[in-house]
């Protein structure tokens, strides 16, 4: 099958200036004509490749570099390092029928006009983009049936709730029907019953239309339901990638088990030195809790330790995905600490 994205590389870095207190006066003057510069990496090093008609979510913790990634793919800033093709083309070249194929989506900035009815940013849209007339009305019918959006087809933007706005924004960017779509927090500030249609709306497009779908959500309920993979970067660079069935049958032959701290008296990490002596788990304290994830096969010992340990107070659980992520999220900050410390 045809690959619509291939990231070879990718590399997005800035100069900074560098800021130092303890520099002196005349170190400080001379900084201020002629500043020392250090290299920041916003992406470090990615490749990605996807079929056309897949999602990929492109997850991470605030900073990792989702959006600059997601500006690199649509053309808006280019990259430092690397090679890159999506549907064919170069994206900085803003090639008009490249534009024309894709469609991009910032949940938290509006491309619709402000201060005017809602209709009218998509009749603009209808002429920017060459829609022929039958097309227009065809797929704005579909898409604010889909979208729920009939009522607001009229009203102002500006007096639109969050929620309508990214839908609406979302409907505009799907008008000319594109190939491509750029969906950066889609379901940000959107209620459970809009996330749910944006989901099959997604889900729709891809199985009917081939459409192909990049996503990044702080949301894993977007993750879960219509991505096809994942890939989880941390600061700039991508950590890890897997098909998002892969990681989640990985994971049904994982437990957690939720211990509650509840004797005072008792020092955990003594618990934690007994099980990581012998079994393989990675533990993560929160709260009054602490949180133990192993294979699913060393239940038993594991539950053993603890009434050895004469600790009583726990709960077996399987993970929900939220929590699949949580822990590999988990796994990579203690890995990079550990980078860190090691350099
Ligand atoms: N033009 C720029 N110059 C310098 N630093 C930048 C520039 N653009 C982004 N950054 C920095 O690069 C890092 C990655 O930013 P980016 O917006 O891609 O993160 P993100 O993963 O989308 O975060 P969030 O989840 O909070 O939206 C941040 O530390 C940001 O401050």
């Amino acid at each position: 099958m045809q690959n619509a994205i291939c990231l070879k590389n990718i590399s997005k870095y800035v100069y900074e200036n560098i800021q130092n207190d303890n520099f002196n006066y005349y170190k400080k003057m001379i900084n201020y004509f002629s500043p020392e510069k250090t290299k920041k990496y916003l992406v470090k090093n990615c490749s990605i490749n996807l079929e056309k008609g897949k999602s990929l979510a492109i997850i991470g913790l605030n900073g990792a570099g989702k959006s600059t990634l997601m500006k690199i793919i649509s053309g808006v800033i280019s990259q430092s390092d690397g090679e890159i093709k999506i549907l064919n083309y170069t994206p900085y070249d803003r090639n008009k029928f490249f534009l024309k194929k894709i469609g991009v989506v910032f949940g938290h900035k509006s491309s619709l006009l402000w201060d005017i009815p809602l209709i009218f940013s998509l009749e603009l849209h209808k002429t920017i983009y060459q829609i022929d007339d039958s097309s227009y009305q065809s797929r704005l019918n579909y898409l604010t049936e889909v979208l729920s959006l009939k009522e607001c087809l009229n009203k102002k933007v500006k007096f639109m709730s969050l929620g309508e706005r990214v839908k609406s924004d979302l409907l505009m960017n799907m008008l000319h029907n594109p190939e491509l779509i750029l969906l950066d927090e889609p379901t940000i500030g959107v209620d459970m019953e809009s996330k749910i249609k944006i989901r099959e709306f997604i889900n729709n497009e891809k199985e009917n239309n081939n459409c192909t779908f990049i996503l990044t959500s702080h949301d894993p309920a977007d993750i879960e339901n219509c991505c096809d993979k994942i890939n989880i970067l941390a600061k700039g660079e991508i950590v890890f990638s897997e098909e998002t069935e892969v990681l989640k049958n990985k994971y049904n032959e994982k437990v957690k088990i939720i211990v509650k701290k509840v004797d005072k008296n008792y020092e955990y990490s003594i618990l934690k030195d007994t099980i990581s002596g012998f079994i393989d788990a990675t533990f993560n304290d929160i709260g009054n809790n602490l949180n133990i994830v192993f294979d699913k096969k060393n239940e038993l010992s594991i539950i053993n330790i603890l009434i050895k340990l004469k600790i009583t107070s726990f709960e077996v659980k399987k993970m929900s995905f939220e929590e699949i992520l949580a822990d590999k999220f988990q796994i990579f900050k203690s890995d990079h600490e550990e980078r860190i410390e090691d350099e």
